[in-house]
């Protein structure tokens, strides 16, 4: 007898990233992405965006890192794993607080999500080895993958590092020292390579090859995709028989097929 799957697609919105280095622009072009797109997603904003002085544990966690970090850019403080765990628990905290808004059936657009602790705590770990840098970066996103879901969709917004290096340094009235630099360029090959591993969740926009235009047109595409038949959204840690955190259904439930029953 043969078993016809029946899966009704899960009513919340998909949940979205936008991930690349400093400067390449995720903000400028996901805010030309969405010029004019009803309903309006929401927009988790990006880390240096958070007030200081905002109350709440995720700030307070940001709060610690930046102080641990005195000034670098990249929350560098000297303790990579230490860091990353945190840096996971803001994320996840990200997403305990986009929930309700998921659950509605809104689609949510992380500015930067666990990609980006994953590629820049590699690094760390492996300063000088890109290929083994590379591998603890796959495993630090499957660790990422145990504290919270991944994104439904990840856009990475590349380009020429140097050049995202001058939009940050304008932008933010700053000047990055060399070594800050070359840890950009060496992020920016991490993220292209990590992209790769995951072609179903990752999309890439390269600025090298399209005008701002054309890059906003892909992204909103995209976007605009992403909520097309959405699986649930289960608690990583508590296994397969998990109910879906935005409608709530178990597997098995409504006639849904669950292929773990
Ligand atoms: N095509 C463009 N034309 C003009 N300005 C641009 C363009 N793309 C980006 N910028 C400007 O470059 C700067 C960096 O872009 P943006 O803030 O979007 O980068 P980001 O990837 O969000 O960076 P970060 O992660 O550091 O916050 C901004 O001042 C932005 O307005
Ligand atoms: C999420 C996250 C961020 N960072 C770094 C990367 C940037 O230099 C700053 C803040 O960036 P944003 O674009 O303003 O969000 O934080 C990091 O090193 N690790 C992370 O997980």
């Amino acid at each position: 007898m043969t078993i016809t799957a029946h899966r009704p697609a899960c009513t919340r919105g998909p949940l979205i990233s936008a991930e690349g280095l400093n400067g390449v622009g995720k903000t400028y072009l996901t805010n030309r992405a969405l010029e004019g797109l009803g309903p309006k997603p929401l927009m988790l904003g990006a880390f240096s965006q958070r007030a200081t002085r905002h109350p709440g544990l995720g700030d307070a966690l940001l709060r610690a890192l930046r102080e641990a970090s005195v000034g670098d850019p990249f929350l560098r403080g000297g303790t990579p794993m230490t860091e990353a765990l945190i840096l996971m628990a803001i994320k996840r905290h990200d997403l305990d607080t986009v929930l309700p808004e998921l659950a509605s059936g809104r689609p949510v657009i992380e500015g930067r999500s666990v990609d980006t602790t994953a590629v820049c705590q590699a690094l760390q770990l492996h300063p000088g080895d890109l290929d083994a840098a590379r591998q603890s970066a796959v495993a630090l996103l499957g660790l990422a993958a145990t504290y919270r879901p991944l994104p439904d969709l990840t856009i990475l917004v590349t380009d020429d590092p140097s050049k995202a290096l001058e939009r940050a340094q304008r932008r933010d009235r700053c000047a990055f020292t060399t070594e800050q630099a070359t840890f950009m360029a060496e992020a920016c090959t991490l993220f292209e390579q990590l992209a790769t591993t995951d072609p179903v969740r990752y999309r890439v926009v390269d600025r090298r090859h399209v005008n701002e235009y054309e890059a906003a047109q892909q992204i909103r595409a995209w976007i605009e995709g992403a909520g097309d038949d959405l699986g649930c959204l289960s608690e990583p840690w508590q296994g397969p028989g998990a109910a879906c955190m935005c409608c709530g259904t178990e597997p098995g439930m409504n006639g849904r097929y669950s292929p773990n029953s």
